[in-house]
Formats: structure tokens, C-alpha cells, sequence
């Protein structure tokens, strides 16, 4: 873990390095400090030499003022490298989260990984500031405070050692307790931006399910549980204080005792004695910043192990050595697949044994039941998971064997959760193709029905999306997110149920567009309305994760009892609200 950490910081390398540097100098001078005051007593004020007097207070002045300007440049050189490394680490872990799979976005979640993002990089940065600036000044002020104190007088110094070692012992037994407590804050973290995160990216639905009180309590629930173990490490923490102030007392206490009958007997002069008391006071608060940094680094190393997490995880698809970059045609085959989720899922096959075969140019409607497969399956053809066993071919070829990047260019999939970014109209369908031409955006937006509803906006095609495309409906949101992927020119273009918001007849409209334009790319629309996918070539028709049929919509009608069912509910109007005597007729406005 340190080393993926340490591999981070990079160009603020010097800077890392220049910080401890600059702190030795500092405490160099600050422990020189008490040796030229004894002097200046000894030899100056009890003799009464005013030239003395003199020298050492112009001594004593230009090293403290050295002092000073050592301290500034290690604070400067401290934060710089800090605030880099953090900057490094957040880079590093996006760049990964870039190249991650959805397997891997499911192994961590996305509330995870914003607060690796944020949380665990503040708590590392602040730590790694404090160990450049203290870990190096502590110790060394402590070694050289220690060394003074000893060439001053060797017998006086034992009290110290005591107090390191009751001091030590103390600490050890704090940061095993806290610790693990540190390592459940950061879970605790996690549930608690997931309750943030889901309630206010679908804070509309909350609203109108009046769910607010049930979600406050979730809230309220994930914040109290966080406020609970902090609490807990911060009582441990706590009793750090109190042993520190016990441990300086003491030690005040005995030099004065003992430091008083030396003086008296003659063993030590007073100017000795009174640079013992500062070498003291140096000695205490070198173990009063160890033992801070010693909690921050407890709290830290939580933090750090799960940054680290990100940094060295794998992508689980990789391009493949030599990687096929064209895809011959749109023709797909899915040779006795099985296919199982490795993150969250139930344990069992979400897919067993399908063997399909679907031809070049051909119009596929896939039906069933929800969560029977449907989404799974068409994830297999652009490689967003891989199988488990079989292989999927695309134009014959393994698609493990091609660029991911290339089939992804020429598998478009409109994905069910269709999402917009902040921007225009134009900025959105350029993420298909961001070479298009406005006539290339204008004519896919015709054939995915987008062109009417543009050209009513106050802008048109220059109309400014919201994130999140909160200030379009969901049917406009889904025919702008189709035409985005026509603008890829895909050889196999992918629908999951991507017209469920779009009224019956502009569905239809769609459809008939496809099959006038892009007559040899291969279509594969998901849909729950019968209607969506009867006129399709075949139609496939998925129960459990398995093929129950795969023929015509006349074929299906007689032969597949699922098929029947469907289409049977939804002609009396169950299922298909645009049906004749269905309940009423969907708007395009239900977003
Ligand atoms: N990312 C995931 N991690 C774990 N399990 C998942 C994941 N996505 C889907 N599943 C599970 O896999 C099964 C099939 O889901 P899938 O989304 O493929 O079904 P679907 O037929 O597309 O459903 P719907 O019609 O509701 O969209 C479900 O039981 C679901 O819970």
C-alpha cells in the first residue's frame, strides 16, 4: 500500500524532500538556542560581562531569525507537496476508474468511490503534510534535545527516559484501539454518501412518493452511526491528552527536585539547569506531536488502504494482445453462453446455455419478464462484462479478440438508464461522433424523431441541457440519446428498451426509419410492449435467463405459450397503455 501511495507523488518529489530537510535545519537552530542561553548566563549575566551579554543575545537573535526562515520554507514546501499528492492520487484513481469495467464499478459501487475520491484523499493529504513537517522534526528534536540534555548532565536526563517509556506505552495501547474503529468509519462513509447520493440525484421521485421523512431517516440513520463511531475513537483518542499533560508534570516536577539539590551541592551550574527546563519543554512537545501524528496516521491508514484499492485495481476486460480494430459485418453469435454477475449478484446464472444466431442487417425484438436476462445479455455484445462460459462472436469473431474501443464504436447501445450531460443539444449528439457536421446531427435526429421537438425549442439544436437532462421529458431524453448513437454509424445498433417513454406512434415512426435508412445495420430492441417488436424479423423471447423462442411474431403467437401470455394481457389492455382499451394514452412527458 505505501509504495502504490508513494508511486503518486511524483513531481513533488523535490518538494517532499526539501520540507524534512528545511525542518532539520530548523530544529538544528532552535536546539542551539537553550546551549547559548546557559552560556549567556554563565558567562555573561552572573559574571556580569555586558560584552558577553551582547555577543551571545546577537548570536542567539540571528539563529532564531534563521530559524524562522527555515520553518516558513518547510511549511511552504510541506503544503505544496501535499496538496500535489493529493491532486496525484485523485488523478491516478480517475484515470483507473476510466479504464474500469462495469464489473469493477460494481465491485466498489459508486458511493465508494466518491468517497475515495474525497474524503480518504483529505485525510491523506493532511497526514502526509504532518508526517513531512513533524515525522522528521520530532524525532530529530527529540534525538538532539535528548543528546543536550545528556552532555548537560547524564544523571538528570534518566527522568526523561521514564517518561518516554510510560508515554510509549500509553500510545502503543491507543492506536490498536482506534484503529480498527477507523478502518468501520470509512464503510460508514460509503453508506452514507450512497444515502446522499441516491436521494438527491432521484430527489423527483422521492417528492412525489412523499418519501421525505423515510429518507431524512435513512439519513439521519447512516449520519447518526458515522457520529456514534467517531465518537468512540474520539474518547479513546481522548486520553492522549491527559497522559501527555501528566507525563510533563512529573517530569517538571523531578528536575525541579533533583535539579535544585545539584545546584545546591554544587554538581550543576544554574545556567545549565535552566537550559534543562527547555530541553525539556522541547523534549515533551516532540512526544506530544509524535503522539499526534501517530493518530492521524491510525485515522489515515484506513483511508490510504482504500485509495490504494483503487490504484492497483485490474480492469477485468483488457484489450487483447493483437486486437482486431473492424468488424467484418453486424452479424452475432452467442455459442452456449452462461453468464454470472461476480459482484452483487444472487450466486446463480443470470444466463444459462443460450445458443443464438442472429444475421447481418436483421431486426431482433428480445422479450420476457423483468429480470429475466434481457439487459445481461445485450451487455455481452459490447463487451461491457464478459461471459463466464461460451463465447459471443460479432462478424464471427470473438469479441474478446477485438479493440474495445472499435466494437464499442460499432455496438451502439442505448442503455436503459439513458443519461444527458450538462451542455447543448449539439455538445450531447457529438458525444456519438464528435467529428459529426450539424447535418449529420440534424439528419439522425429525423430518423430517431428528435428533429420536431427540437425545432419547437426557443433554441433549437443549441438549447442547453441540464445535468442529468432533468429539463427534458424522458421521451425526448430517450430519441436524443438514440440519435446520439446513429451518429456512431454502428454496424449493430442496440435499443434496451429505449422507446418505453415514447408514445406508440412515434415508435412506430422510429422503426420505420430504421428500416428505410440503416437497412444493413443490425437491430436488437429490447421492449416490454409487444407492439415494439412484433413487426421485428425474429423475435426472442427470454424466461429465467434461458431461450424460450426465437422465431416470428406468427410463429411465436402459435407455438411459445410466454409469447402468447404477453401478447394476450396486453391486447385487453393490461400491459400496453397505447393499446385500443388500454387505461389511456402515455404522454411523451412522463420524465
Ligand atoms: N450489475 C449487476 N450486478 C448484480 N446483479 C445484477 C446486475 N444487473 C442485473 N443484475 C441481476 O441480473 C438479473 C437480470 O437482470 P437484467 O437487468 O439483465 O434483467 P432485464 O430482463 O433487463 O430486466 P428489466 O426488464 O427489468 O430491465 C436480475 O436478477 C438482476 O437483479
Amino acid at each position: 500500500m505505501i509504495m502504490t501511495l508513494l508511486g503518486q507523488v511524483k513531481q513533488y518529489r523535490r518538494d517532499s524532500i526539501l520540507t524534512p530537510v528545511f525542518t532539520a535545519l530548523e530544529v538544528l537552530m532552535e536546539v542551539l538556542i537553550p546551549f547559548i542561553t546557559a552560556s549567556l548566563i554563565d558567562q555573561g549575566i552572573e559574571a556580569g560581562n555586558m560584552t558577553k551579554v551582547l555577543q551571545y543575545g546577537g548570536l542567539m537573535l540571528a539563529i532564531a531569525f534563521c530559524s524562522l526562515a527555515c520553518g516558513a520554507l518547510a511549511g511552504t514546501f510541506a503544503a505544496s507537496a501535499a496538496s500535489g499528492f493529493a491532486c496525484n492520487l485523485r488523478d491516478g484513481m480517475y484515470e483507473n476508474i476510466q479504464r474500469f469495467s462495469f464489473s469493477n464499478i460494481d465491485k466498489f459501487s459508486t458511493a465508494g468511490l466518491v468517497t475515495r475520491m474525497t474524503t480518504d484523499v483529505t485525510n491523506v493529504q493532511n497526514s502526509y503534510q504532518m508526517i513531512l513537517r513533524i515525522a522528521v522534526r520530532a524525532p530529530f528534536m527529540l534525538l538532539c534535545s535528548m543528546a543536550m540534555c545528556f552532555a548537560t548532565n547524564a544523571r538528570l536526563s534518566l527522568v526523561f527516559v521514564a517518561a518516554i517509556i510510560v508515554l510509549g506505552c500509553v500510545l502503543a495501547l491507543i492506536v490498536k484501539c482506534t484503529t480498527k474503529i477507523f478502518d468501520v468509519v470509512f464503510r460508514k462513509y460509503d453508506a452514507l454518501n450512497a444515502s446522499v447520493q441516491e436521494n438527491v440525484s432521484a430527489i423527483r421521485v422521492v417528492k412525489a412518493f412523499v418519501r421525505e421523512d423515510h429518507e431524512n431517516r435513512k439519513f439521519t440513520d447512516a449520519a447518526g452511526q458515522l457520529y456514534q463511531m467517531f465518537v468512540k475513537a474520539e474518547s479513546i483518542l481522548a486520553f492522549n491528552n491527559p497522559t501527555m499533560m501528566l507525563v510533563i508534570y512529573g517530569c517538571v516536577l523531578s528536575l525541579s527536585w533533583f535539579g535544585a539539590h545539584l545546584v545546591v551541592g554544587g554538581d550543576m551550574t544554574t545556567g545549565q539547569l535552566t537550559s534543562m527546563f527547555s530541553y525539556i519543554m522541547s523534549i515533551l512537545m516532540s512526544l506530544m506531536m509524535l503522539s499526534m501524528i501517530f493518530v492521524m496516521v491510525t485515522m489515515s491508514a484506513a483511508s490510504g488502504r482504500r485509495i490504494a484499492e483503487i490504484l492497483e485495481e485490474q480492469p477485468d476486460l483488457v484489450n487483447p494482445d493483437r486486437p482486431i480494430t473492424e468488424i467484418p459485418d453486424g452479424s452475432i453469435d452467442f455459442d452456449h453462453v452462461s453468464f454470472s454477475y461476480k459482484h452483487g449478484g444472487s450466486g446463480k446464472e443470470t444466463l444459462a446455455d443460450i445458443d443464438l444466431h442472429i444475421r447481418s442487417g436483421e431486426t431482433v425484438g428480445v422479450i420476457g419478464g423483468t429480470g429475466c436476462g434481457k439487459s445481461s445479455l445485450v451487455n455481452l455484445i459490447s463487451r461491457l462484462y464478459d461471459v463466464t462460459q461460451g463465447s459471443v462472436r460479432v462478424g464471427g469473431i470473438d469479441v474478446r479478440r477485438y479493440d474495445m474501443e472499435a466494437l464499442r464504436d460499432q455496438v451502439a447501445v442505448v442503455l436503459q438508464k439513458n443519461v444527458l450531460f450538462t451542455g447543448t443539444i449539439l455538445d450531447n449528439l457529438r458525444w456519438g461522433n464528435e467529428q459529426a457536421t450539424r447535418q449529420e446531427c440534424e439528419a439522425v435526429c429525423r430518423l430517431a424523431c428528435a428533429d420536431e421537438f427540437i425545432s419547437r425549442l426557443p433554441d433549437g439544436y443549441d438549447t442547453h441541457i441540464e445535468q442529468g437532462g432533468s429539463n427534458v421529458s424522458g421521451g425526448q431524453k430517450q430519441r436524443l440519446c438514440i440519435a446520439r448513437a446513429l451518429l456512431k454509424k454502428p454496424r449493430v445498433l442496440i435499443l434496451d428498451d429505449s422507446t418505453s417513454a415514447v408514445d406508440t406512434a412515434t415508435d412506430a415512426r422510429i422503426r420505420a426509419a430504421f428500416a428505410e435508412h440503416i437497412p444493413g445495420t443490425t437491430k436488437i430492441i429490447i421492449a416490454q410492449r409487444v407492439s415494439s417488436v412484433e413487426h421485428a424479423d425474429r423475435i426472442l423471447v427470454l424466461n429465467e435467463g434461458r431461450i424460450s423462442g426465437f422465431d416470428t411474431h406468427e410463429n411465436l403467437l402459435s407455438g411459445n405459450i410466454i409469447y402468447r401470455e404477453i401478447y394476450e394481457t396486453q391486447m385487453k389492455g393490461g400491459g400496453d397503455f397505447d393499446q385500443p382499451g388500454g387505461i389511456g394514452k402515455e404522454g411523451e412527458e412522463n420524465g
